[in-house]
C-alpha cells in the first residue's frame, strides 16, 4: 500500500499537469484552443500546486520550533477553517477543525498558529477526512510528546453536495483522541469546550 505520509521530492511537474488538463478538456468535449480556455491548463497547474502543497511539507516543518510554558492543561484552538481535497473525486471538502492537546510533562508547547499550519500540511493533499483527522492527532503526539490530543473535524464534501447523492448541507464529523484525553471526564470537558457549550 502507498505510504500516505510520504513526501515526494522535487517540484510539482507543472507542464505535465497542463498537458493532462488539455486532455481532460478535449475528452469532455471542449476545445482547449478556444480563447477563454487558452490559459486554463497553466492556471489549473498553478492552482493544483497550491492545493497539494502539503505533499511537499512535513509536520516537522511546523512543529520543530517549540518553547516551554508551565501548563499541563488543555490548549485548544477551535474553528480552524479547513479546505482539503477528496481523494476519490478530486473536489473540495471544507469545514472546520478543532485541535486540542495537553502538553508534555516538560511543558513543551508550540505556537498557536502552528496548529493551524499543521492542519494545512495534511489538508493540502488528496485526502479522506478520517485520515486527515488521524494524521493531525498523531503528529502532535509524535512531535510535541503531547500527553493528550483531541482533533475534531466537521466538513461538507462537495462530492456529496454538487454531484452524486446531491445532499448539500450534510456535514461529516470525525474525531481522533489520544492519551489522557481518552479519559472520559477530560474528553467530556474538551468536547464541551470545542462545541462552544
Ligand atoms: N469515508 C470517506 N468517504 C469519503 C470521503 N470523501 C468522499 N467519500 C466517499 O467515497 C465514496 C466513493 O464511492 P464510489 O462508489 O467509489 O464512487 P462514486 O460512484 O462516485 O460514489 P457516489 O459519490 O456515491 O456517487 C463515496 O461514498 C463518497 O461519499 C471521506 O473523506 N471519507
Ligand atoms: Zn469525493
Amino acid at each position: 500500500m502507498a505510504d500516505t505520509n510520504a513526501v515526494p521530492s522535487g517540484e510539482v511537474d507543472l507542464p505535465r499537469i497542463e498537458a493532462a488538463v488539455r486532455e481532460i478538456l478535449t475528452a469532455v468535449g471542449e476545445d482547449p484552443d478556444r480563447e477563454g480556455l487558452l490559459d486554463t491548463p497553466a492556471r489549473v497547474a498553478r492552482a493544483y500546486a497550491e492545493t497539494f502543497v502539503g505533499l511537499r511539507q512535513t509536520p516537522a516543518d511546523v512543529l520543530d520550533k517549540t518553547f516551554d510554558v508551565e501548563h499541563e492543561e488543555l490548549i485548544l484552538v477551535r474553528d480552524i477553517e479547513v479546505y482539503s481535497t477528496c481523494e476519490h473525486h478530486l473536489v473540495p471538502f471544507h469545514g472546520v477543525a478543532h485541535v486540542g492537546y495537553i502538553p508534555s510533562a516538560s511543558g513543551r508547547v508550540t505556537g498557536l498558529s502552528k496548529l493551524a499550519r499543521l492542519v494545512d500540511v495534511y489538508a493540502k493533499r488528496p485526502q479522506v477526512q478520517e485520515r486527515l483527522t488521524t494524521q493531525i492527532a498523531d503528529a502532535l503526539v509524535e512531535h510535541l510528546d503531547a500527553q493528550g490530543v483531541i482533533v475534531v473535524i466537521e466538513a461538507e464534501h462537495l462530492c456529496m453536495s454538487m454531484r452524486g447523492i446531491r445532499k448539500p448541507g450534510a456535514r461529516t464529523i470525525t474525531s481522533a483522541v489520544r492519551g489522557q484525553l481518552r479519559n472520559t471526564a477530560t474528553r467530556a470537558e474538551a468536547m464541551s469546550l470545542l462545541m462552544g457549550k
